[in-house]
């Protein structure tokens, strides 16, 4: 049965389905410390957070059955992903499910700036008629948008239906895209210079932090606006408030701030043109189920030991190169293991060679397989797919891969070698066949044919007669049912290799008495699990 924590409030209605699930037990319990959840967290498979739970480095060291933590939300800024990643703790978020949610909560920060809303109710319901709340209309006006990504797209979408120009910057804003979106690509420079209202939309990064700051207030356009409802400190917050003093800005409005929750006394709650509200961007009923789905779905699948996606702490694959590597996961695990368990020796480097149909794809998330199947030999359950190349480095293992050579009559074939400093390698090579499955294909050079999986018992030895008579009468004689065996061999009388297929582990002593036979050299049971 897995556990599974949520430390923050997250959606009932998101997480049904692993309330629901008959293999989770769902506990809530938010507002921890960071001591009070360092005693629990020990018990728990999974971790569910949105941004208030800083999930810390002394978190996860003692979190030892931690396999994942997911972020019903985009920014994972209160998640140490260093931390995770060395521990091979998997952290994915829901990215698009609050995207929409937050673009209208920034346009309607845009809407309450121009015309007051806040500073106006607040007289209302004191009990004063002010009528001198005078605004700026939206149209014509020119729109700065930092960070055109998800939000920042959609914003600038409802920004021209109110009739406003749309100076956009992002590293990957293409003179293509912006076309499309009726844009202009700007610099982040010209933004500054030129627009009425700028809205940020970045994650905070070393490059984004404080990207507004005093040098860019000192030459904006006099009256002009912002809206952060991105991450606090990507406007530099003490900037901001010697700008309105100077009258060069005329107001803000700010769903984030560099320190949440900000003290009493921050400069901002006591600004008459600062409007505020408590990190609400996401807060929408629809954004929270759909965050809550998104991430209780892909938990289900990384504890079940499924495909998934949206990790974090993972390069990013494409769905389509996802959908065709997926069937191969299994396979190159399993190649990964039977390379490591013929091995004897330290492994120096493992070199992974993919031909054939995979010989174009980025075939990067399959390495992750492999390695941890070659890896798991001695790590075990330590080791998964996002900590094991990082496990191989950090043991200086070099891990390289070569892609387009010999298929060998397959369509598609992993060949896996592990290299040791004394120059002796082992190498196991597998293919997917149509109707088939998964095959080995080649130990060593030999040619087999092995459906990877079961008990398998490996056998090399001198090519003579009888050799598998011998074996199979012994096996017999205790009870162990083969249920197919091959034999390869690359010369007449020379070295050959046997491997079986047994109904059940073969007991300690016959391994023992099949070493003693003559002309064995070697016996030895190989695991997939
Ligand atoms: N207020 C909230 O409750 C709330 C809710 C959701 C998201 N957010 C935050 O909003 C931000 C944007 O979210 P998103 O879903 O659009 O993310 P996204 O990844 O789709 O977009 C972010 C964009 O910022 C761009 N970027 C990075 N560095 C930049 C730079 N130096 N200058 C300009 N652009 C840069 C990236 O290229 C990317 O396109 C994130 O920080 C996210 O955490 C806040
Ligand atoms: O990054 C996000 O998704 C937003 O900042 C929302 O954060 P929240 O889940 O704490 O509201």
């Amino acid at each position: 049965m897995f556990k599974v924590l949520v430390s923050d409030p997250i959606s009932d209605l998101g997480i049904q389905q692993l309330v629901e699930a008959n293999d989770v037990v769902v506990e809530k319990k938010t507002g921890l410390s960071e001591d009070e959840l360092i005693q629990i967290i020990p018990e728990y498979d999974a971790l569910l957070v949105r941004s208030q739970t800083k999930v810390t480095d002394r978190i996860m060291e003692v979190a030892k059955n931690l396999k994942v933590i997911g972020r019903a939300g985009v920014g994972v800024d209160n998640i140490n992903l260093e931390a995770a990643t060395k521990r091979g703790i998997i952290v994915i978020n829901a990215p698009d499910g609050n995207t929409i949610t937050t673009c209208e909560h920034a346009f309607a920060m845009m809407m309450a700036l121009a015309r007051h809303i806040p500073q106006a109710y607040a007289k209302t319901i004191s009990g004063t008629w002010d009528r001198k709340f005078l605004g700026v209309e939206l149209r014509n006006k020119k729109l700065g948008v930092l960070g055109m990504g998800r939000i920042g797209s959609e914003v600038a979408k409802r920004a021209k239906v109110f009739g406003m120009d749309i100076l956009g910057y992002d590293p990957f804003l293409t003179e293509e895209r912006a076309e499309k979106l009726g844009i202009k690509l700007s610099s982040v420079d010209e933004i500054v210079r030129n627009a009425d209202f700028i809205t940020v939309h970045t994650p905070l990064t070393p490059e984004t932090k404080h990207m507004i700051s005093r040098p860019q207030f000192e030459v904006m356009k006099k009256g002009m606006r912002i809206v952060n409802c991105a991450r606090g400190g990507v406007v530099d917050e003490l900037a901001l408030v010697e700008a309105i003093d100077q009258g060069i800005v005329a107001g803000a409005a700010f769903d984030v701030f560099e320190k949440e929750p900000p003290e009493a006394d921050h400069p901002f709650l006591h600004n008459p043109k600062i409007i505020v509200t408590p990190h609400l961007g996401a807060s929408t009923v629809e954004a929270q189920e759909n965050v809550a789905i998104d991430v209780s779905e892909q938990v289900l699948h990384i504890l079940r030991n499924e495909p998934f996606k949206n990790a974090v702490n993972m390069p990013p694959v494409a769905p389509s190169v996802m959908n065709k590597l997926t069937p191969y996961f299994g396979l190159g695990e399993k190649i990964g293991m039977l390379a490591a368990q013929l091995n004897q020796e330290a492994v120096q480097e493992i070199h992974v060679d993919y031909a054939g149909d995979l010989a174009e794809v980025d075939t990067q998330p399959l390495t992750r397989y492999i390695i941890k199947g070659v890896l798991s030999r001695h790590f075990g359950d330590d080791v998964n797919i996002v900590n094991s190349i990082h496990l191989a480095k950090a043991r200086d293992v070099k891990v390289s891969v070569t892609q387009a050579s010999a298929t060998k009559g397959f369509t598609n074939l992993i060949t896996v070698t592990l290299k040791a400093p004394n120059g002796t390698e082992h190498s196991v090579a597998g293919t997917l066949l149509n109707g088939y499955g998964a095959r080995i294909v080649q130990i060593d050079k030999y040619p087999v044919d092995i459906a990877p999986e079961g008990h398998l018992l490996f056998i090399s030895h001198n090519d003579k007669p009888g050799m598998v008579g011998h074996v199979g009468t012994l096996l017999g004689s205790n009870d162990v049912n083969i249920a197919s065996m091959q034999v390869g061999r690359k010369i007449v009388g020379g070295a050959a290799i046997m491997v079986l297929t047994i109904d059940k582990a073969a007991p300690a002593e016959v391994l023992d008495h099949l070493i003693n036979l003559p002309e064995i050299n070697k016996a030895q049971q190989i695991f997939f699990v």
